[in-house]
């Protein structure tokens, strides 16, 4: 096996803590042929789409790349920016005011990038060039805030393969949730009050979260439990009541059941409910991408509407705010404890050349 090193490696080189932030992905571009391989690379993964590989191979290469590509690419049309997707600028932008609020304590000690489960930038590449330019330890920060196999276990798997193949492994600490840290619900809670200065506030406050299939939840998932705890969260700051909100999940994919209730089907029940004004969170989306731009500013509205809805808001996702990058920048530092970071760097370097004067010699190194 031939493991790999990091070339160039000196032992001047300043010992670096890494904090990775991933997010899900998001295809290079709104045509068929990028959709054509982001929905391949993601919908193969079987942490997603838990089906027997044979099986699900013939289903996915037999009918869903060959139709669902073309109708994706319409939809990500609709939320393409000048800046590209929504999700890639808005990642961006979160790992850019993380690296610039921990520089405020730890300078250039800490390093903070940013990756993509799925496409590009893909999390092997930058890994690569974080450990190569001296991260020796390393925080791994998918931003799914409500654990699933599917989404934050699915990144661990990435990260582990990618170690599988590497000689020398850093520290590793692994957020695998946040979903009732106080900080991210504060953050929460501040967006929507910020939302109501405006806006007012609704009959009903909907937060809709990414749905999985309902069997994930049987077989042990904790995400379901997790959406509903940030929701109680939440709305305990608020202080609602228990008919002032409503938990559903949305982004239905295939025909077998998913977690309930549906986001579409309960907007389009509520005006009959006499419930007129709504306006719709979704805690679990980091930033805003196709499922919240389209799905909930768009299609979801269309259903409310017309089921006799009358007033009907997206309260935008947390994105780069600055009561979000607060709470990252929180989560980090309590990660972080523990690690010595920067210390002794001047008796470092004068170690490391003596060392390599060294090497070899009949001489202690130190
Ligand atoms: C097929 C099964 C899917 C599961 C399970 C699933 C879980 C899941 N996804 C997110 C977050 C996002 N999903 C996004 C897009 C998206 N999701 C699926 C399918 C499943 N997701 C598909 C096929 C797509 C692509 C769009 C489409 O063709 O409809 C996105 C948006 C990406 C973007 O580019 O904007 C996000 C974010 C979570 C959190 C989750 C489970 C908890
Ligand atoms: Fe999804
Ligand atoms: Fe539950």
């Amino acid at each position: 096996m031939n493991y790999r090193g990091y070339a160039g490696f000196s032992h001047a080189q300043k010992d670096k803590v890494g904090v990775l932030i991933t997010n899900l992905g998001t295809p290079d571009a709104p045509d068929t042929p990028s959709l054509r391989r982001y929905l391949k690379e993601f919908l193969s993964d079987p942490r997603v789409v838990e089906v027997p590989r044979v099986l699900w191979w013939l289903i996915l290469n037999g009918v869903i790349l060959r139709i669902r590509p073309r109708r994706s690419a319409a939809a990500y049309k609709t939320v393409w920016t000048e800046q590209g997707s929504p999700l890639m600028f808005h990642t961006e932008a979160q790992a850019k005011e993380l690296q610039a609020s921990l520089a405020k304590d730890y300078g250039d000690d800490v390093v903070v990038r940013f990756a993509m489960r799925y496409g590009s930038p893909g999390m092997a590449s930058v890994l690569d060039e974080m450990l190569s330019s001296g991260v020796r330890k390393l925080v791994l920060l998918p931003l799914y805030p409500q654990y699933s196999g599917a989404t934050s276990g699915s990144t661990f798997d990435a990260l582990a393969r990618d170690f599988l193949q590497r000689r020398w492994l850093p520290d590793l600490r692994f957020i695998s949730h946040y979903h009732d840290d106080a900080g991210y619900i504060d953050a929460c809670v501040q967006q929507i009050k910020a939302f109501w200065q405006q806006h007012g506030r609704p009959q009903k406050l909907i937060f809709s979260y990414h749905g999985v299939p309902k069997n994930y939840l049987l077989k042990g998932d904790p995400y379901h439990c997790e959406c509903h705890k940030t929701s109680r969260l939440i709305a305990e700051q608020l202080e609602l009541g228990k008919d002032d909100y409503l938990t559903t999940f949305q982004s239905r994919f295939g025909r077998e059941e998913w977690l309930q209730p549906y986001t579409d089907e309960t907007l389009k029940a509520l005006p009959d409910l006499g419930v007129k004004n709504v306006q719709v969170f979704c805690p679990g989306f980091s930033a805003d991408c196709l499922e919240t731009i389209e799905e909930i500013g768009e299609e979801n509205r269309e259903y409310f509407e017309q089921a006799g809805g009358e007033h009907y808001a997206y309260i935008p996702a947390l994105n780069a705010s600055e009561p979000h990058i607060a709470a990252l920048t929180a989560l980090v530092k309590r990660e972080l404890q523990g690690w010595a970071i920067g210390a002794g760097d001047e008796e470092r370097e004068q170690r490391a050349a003596a060392r390599e004067r060294n090497y070899g010699k009949l001489t202690n190194q130190d």
